[in-house]
C-alpha cells in the first residue's frame, strides 16, 4: 500500500482505497456555512467551553512525514459547551498548512480558506483508558481548531516554528526544554465556536471527533508560516498543502455559540 499524502498520487482522493470510511456520513474537514448554523443556547448556553492546561516545561517536537506535532505530557483538560461533563485530556497539537496564503485550512468558513489551521488534539479520558482507546468510539476526542491568518508572530509559537529548521526530515523528533502554555496558543475569543461532530481529517479517519472550531483566527508571522513550509515529508518534498480539502455535511448539523 502506498503510504498515503497529500501528492496526486496518494492525496485525498485516493484515500478511500485503503480506508473506504474516506466516504463516511461524519467526515471532516467540512465547509462551515454561517447562515446554515443553528444558535444553540441551552446545549452550548449552560456550561462555557473550558480549558485547564498545565504548562509544559519540555516539549516534544516530531516530523512525522505529514505535519509537524508537538506532544504533550502534562494533564491538561478540556470540558464544558458540546462535551458536557467529560473531561478531554490534551494528547498533541499538529497543524494543516498551505503553499501560500490563500490556501492551508482544512475548515473553511463559507467557501474561504485560512493559510494554515491548528488542532489540539484531546481524548476522552472520562470514558476511556488512553488514547487508542478512544480513537475509534463515537464520543472518543475532541478536536479544538484554531484558524491562522498571517500577521504579528504568535510568541508561544515560537518553540515550534524556531525549531523546524532542526526537524527538517520526516520522522525527525526533538525535545525542547522550554515552558509551552497551550492557552497562549488559542484565539483570545474561546466563546464564539462552531460545533460537529465529524472525524480525523487523515487516514485512519475514524468517525470520533467532536470538533470545535473558534471563529476568530490568531495570528502568525510570515516567518513563522514559511518556516512550515520548509520542513520535508515523507516523500522528500516540501510538505506543503497538507489540507484535506471539505467533505460532504450529509445529515448534520453546526451549532454555533454565537448570534
Ligand atoms: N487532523 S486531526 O486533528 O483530525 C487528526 C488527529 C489525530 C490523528 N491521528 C493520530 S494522533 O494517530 C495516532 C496514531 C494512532 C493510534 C491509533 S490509530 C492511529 C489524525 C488526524
Ligand atoms: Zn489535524
Amino acid at each position: 500500500m502506498a503510504h498515503w499524502g497529500y501528492m496526486t498520487t496518494n492525496g485525498p482522493s485516493t484515500w478511500g482505497k485503503d480506508f473506504p470510511i474516506a466516504n463516511g456520513e461524519r467526515q471532516s474537514p467540512i465547509d462551515i456555512v454561517t447562515t446554515a448554523a443553528e444558535y444553540d443556547s441551552d446545549v452550548l448556553g449552560s456550561n462555557a467551553l473550558s480549558t485547564n492546561y498545565t504548562p509544559e516545561s519540555e516539549v516534544k517536537l516530531v516530523n512525522n512525514g505529514h505535519s509537524i506535532m508537538c506532544q504533550i505530557t502534562k494533564k491538561g483538560v478540556l470540558t464544558g459547551g458540546p462535551l458536557g461533563k467529560d473531561e478531554y485530556r490534551l494528547e498533541q497539537f499538529h497543524l494543516h498548512w498551505g503553499a501560500e496564503d490563500n490556501r492551508g485550512s482544512e475548515h473553511t468558513v463559507d467557501g474561504k480558506m485560512y493559510a494554515s489551521e491548528l488542532h489540539l488534539v484531546h481524548w476522552n479520558a472520562s470514558k476511556y483508558s488512553s488514547f487508542a482507546d478512544a480513537v475509534q468510539k463515537p464520543d472518543g476526542l475532541a478536536v479544538l481548531g484554531i484558524f491562522i491568518t498571517p500577521g504579528v508572530a504568535c510568541n508561544q509559537f515560537k518553540v515550534i516554528s524556531d525549531n523546524c529548521g532542526k526537524l527538517k526530515t520526516s520522522g525527525a523528533e526533538m525535545t525542547v526544554d522550554t515552558t509551552l502554555d497551550p492557552t497562549l496558543l488559542l484565539p483570545s475569543n474561546t466563546s464564539d465556536y462552531w460545533t460537529y461532530l465529524g472525524s480525523l481529517t487523515t487516514p485512519p479517519l475514524f468517525e470520533s471527533v467532536t470538533w470545535i472550531v473558534f471563529k476568530e483566527p490568531v495570528e502568525y508571522s510570515k516567518e513563522q508560516l514559511l518556516a512550515l513550509r520548509n520542513l520535508v515529508d515523507s516523500d522528500g518534498n516540501h510538505m506543503q498543502d497538507n489540507y484535506r480539502p471539505p467533505a460532504a455535511l450529509k445529515q448534520r448539523k453546526v451549532k454555533k455559540t454565537f448570534t
